[in-house]
């Protein structure tokens, strides 16, 4: 039986194995939108690290802060208070063009939609996150063809995104999230908009790349299933932490009855379960 307990404001670090340092460190962070007459609190009190190499879910009733919270990361928002370290830098006073860098170089992103470009084939779009970094011509094709065959989508590089499937937009996304070698990958929902057989392939991917290729992701879900593919899930409500599981040595259909736990002692959708 998972123990289900709330931890409002403590942080939820990782050990610090082997004395490595986070590659993220969220500290107390608070995020308010509106003003005077209509203010929502959408992250209260939020504090965790995440260790190089980790795969943390991010879960939470609808509202909870899971979005803001991966947006404040992303820098695609910024916070009202506290502070967000990226390898040891704090990335919340990033300004235009270092932040631009930052984005280019420490991160990167999966979406719900894959957001591919659909004038590029697939090798040309995963290829782009090397080109605009810089990446010396003759390293872009051996770099995109080894995440690539890594990931299983070498067979998808010359197609256009509308004669890929769902699933391989989504596979491709993440070849292209990974091609740069990022400090962090971030998903949002990657599994949201595919059937469940197409779910079960990218979330091998993303465990792929976490276990080959060395990649640290944190990824928003609400899916309990897409959720136990990583090692440890900090549950969100109300804008705080309330809790967190970790995988350690047990089975992935354990780990997946345990978040099932909580998900339901927190009122999630039992239409998550699979
Ligand atoms: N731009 C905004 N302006 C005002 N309120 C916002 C804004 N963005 C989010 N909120 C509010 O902040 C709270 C947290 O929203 P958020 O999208 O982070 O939740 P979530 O956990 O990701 O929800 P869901 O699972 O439904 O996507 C909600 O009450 C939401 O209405």
């Amino acid at each position: 039986m998972t123990e289900v307990y709330a931890t409002p404001s403590a942080p939820a670090c990782a050990p610090s194995a082997g004395g490595s340092r986070p590659i993220l460190s969220v500290r107390q962070i608070e995020k308010v939108y509106g003003s005077k007459d209509s203010v929502t609190k959408a992250v209260r009190d939020i504090s965790f690290d995440v260790m190089p190499g980790e795969f943390v879910g991010i879960m939470g009733p609808s509202g909870s802060g899971k979005t803001t919270l991966l947006n404040c990361v992303a820098t695609i928002d910024t916070v009202t208070s506290g502070h967000i370290l990226v390898d040891g830098r704090d990335i919340t006073g990033l300004r235009s063009r270092a932040l631009a860098k930052f984005r280019r170089d420490d991160l990167g992103f999966i979406f719900q939609d894959s957001n591919l470009l659909d004038t590029l084939t697939g090798f040309e779009n995963v290829a782009l996150a090397l080109t605009v970094k810089g990446e010396p011509t003759g390293q872009v094709k051996p770099k995109v063809d080894r995440v690539a065959a890594t990931l299983g989508v070498a067979d998808v590089l010359g197609k256009y995104p509308y004669q890929m499937s769902g699933g391989q937009k989504q596979r491709i996304a993440a070849a292209r999230a990974m091609v740069a070698d990022p400090k962090l990958v971030l998903a949002d929902e990657p599994t949201g908009a595919l059937d469940s057989r197409s779910a079960t392939v990218m979330l091998e991917t993303l465990e792929m790349m976490n276990a080959s290729l060395g990649a640290t992701i944190m990824m928003v879900t609400h899916d309990s299933y897409a959720a136990s593919f990583a090692s440890r899930i900090l549950f969100i409500k109300d804008g705080v932490v309330f809790n967190e599981i970790r995988k350690g040595d047990t089975s992935r259909k354990d780990f997946f009855s345990r978040i099932m736990e909580v998900v339901t002692f927190l009122g999630g959708d039992a239409a998550d379960a699979r």
